[in-house]
């Protein structure tokens, strides 16, 4: 049998990629630590189900104690918290000239590269939406912007043939010479899904709210402000036109919004996955871990983070139990834009 693609978190994304990689022909194994949706993935095989596709394939998995051999694709969709311990896991099986790509929100790329090296990361950036249902059923609810680089940029024959292969899940994937920046795009974008997890309200209605729109553009432009000291241009997706945000256009980012509130309209993932760990799941979420390169980069810079500062404290509150979505949290963040 050819050499397994390897998605190391079969969860929300990693499950979609792995189910349209399947059934495109491509021998996938999938590792993850939920030992319910590997029998089910086992038993049944993989299903995909909602607006975008509908489709099971019979699917190879193990939790990663099970993992054997060394690898030389893996796809790392773990959330960012679960980055460094899935590393240390999946590190034995790296082959040497094998290589990592991150499908995740956050600069996990980093992380990775300690472990790894930077020769044995590549860059990914996903924003398709999709949820984890049960086991061995994942819903894809949106399509989204699917992109890959390597982390200096640099064409190589390895990024072309992963490239080619993201094709055949996202027929718009890009292969691109700033996948930092594409991140970085989605670190500010990111701002305000996660700011959106304080609230009850959908992605879409979170964007559309007039209330909400000073602190959704400052909490963009706090971002966006690092990127720019770390010399980082970013890129813009689905809607979201940072450059619009980074000089303070005011009718730019009026329609940088509506398009953005469109796009999360038209999705079956109403609500951010930070609200759904928070919320339906009621577990840990990866904002302190998505955020903790951004604001490293800020203290570097001598940049000051407030926005980002009191949104990680208000959603560790949550985690806590010492405070509850909906009640006087996002509140917070709007007195500090006023
Ligand atoms: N879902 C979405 O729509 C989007 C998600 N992202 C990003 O994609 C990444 C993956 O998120 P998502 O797919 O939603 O998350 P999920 O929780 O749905 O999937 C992650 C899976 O990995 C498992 N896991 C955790 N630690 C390990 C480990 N060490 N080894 C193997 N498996 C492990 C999880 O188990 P357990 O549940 O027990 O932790 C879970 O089954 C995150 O960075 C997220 O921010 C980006 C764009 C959109
Ligand atoms: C909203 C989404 C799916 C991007 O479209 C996302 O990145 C998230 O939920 O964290």
């Amino acid at each position: 049998m050819d050499e397994p693609v390897v998605i190391w978190g079969a969860g929300a994304i990693g499950g979609t990629i792995g189910a349209h990689l399947a059934r495109a022909g491509h021998p996938v194994l999938f590792v993850d630590m939920v030992a319910e949706h590997v029998a089910a993935m086992n038993d049944r095989g993989l299903t995909i189900e909602g607006p975008v596709a509908q489709f099971s394939v019979p699917a190879r998995a193990v939790t990663p104690e099970a993992v054997r051999g060394r690898h030389r694709l893996v796809l790392l969709a773990v959330k960012a918290h679960h980055t460094e311990a899935a590393m240390q896991a999946l590190a034995p099986h790296l082959a040497e000239d094998g290589a990592v790509v991150s499908c995740q929100n956050g600069l996990n790329e980093l992380v990775i590269a300690e472990r790894a090296g930077r020769g044995r990361t590549i860059g990914a950036f996903v924003n398709f939406g999709a949820d984890y249902h049960a086991p061995g059923r994942i819903m894809f609810g949106n399509r989204g912007a699917v992109v890959v680089g390597e982390l200096d940029g640099a064409r190589t024959p390895r990024i072309a043939a992963l490239h080619a292969m993201l094709l055949e899940f996202e027929p718009d994937a890009v292969l691109s010479d700033n996948v930092f920046g594409y991140l970085w795009g989605k670190a500010a974008y990111g701002a305000i899904l996660k700011a959106s997890a304080l609230t009850n309200d959908s992605i879409a209605d979170f964007i559309a709210s007039p209330a909400r729109r000073p602190l959704v553009i400052a909490l963009a432009r706090e971002i966006l402000r690092i990127a720019a000291a770390e010399g980082v241009t970013p890129i813009g997706f689905d809607g979201f036109d940072p450059a619009a945000f980074a000089r303070n256009d005011a009718a730019g980012m009026a329609a940088s919004l509506d398009r953005l509130e469109a796009y999360n309209r038209a999705s079956a993932k109403s609500h951010s996955g930070i609200w759904r760990d928070l919320a339906v799941r009621k577990r840990p979420t990866d904002v302190s871990a998505q955020l903790a390169p951004v604001r490293a980069a800020a203290r570097r810079q001598g940049i000051a983070t407030p926005l980002a500062d009191r949104l990680v404290a208000l959603v560790e509150a949550v985690q806590d139990g010492k405070a509850v979505i909906g009640q006087g949290l996002i509140e917070q963040l709007d007195a500090l834009v006023a």
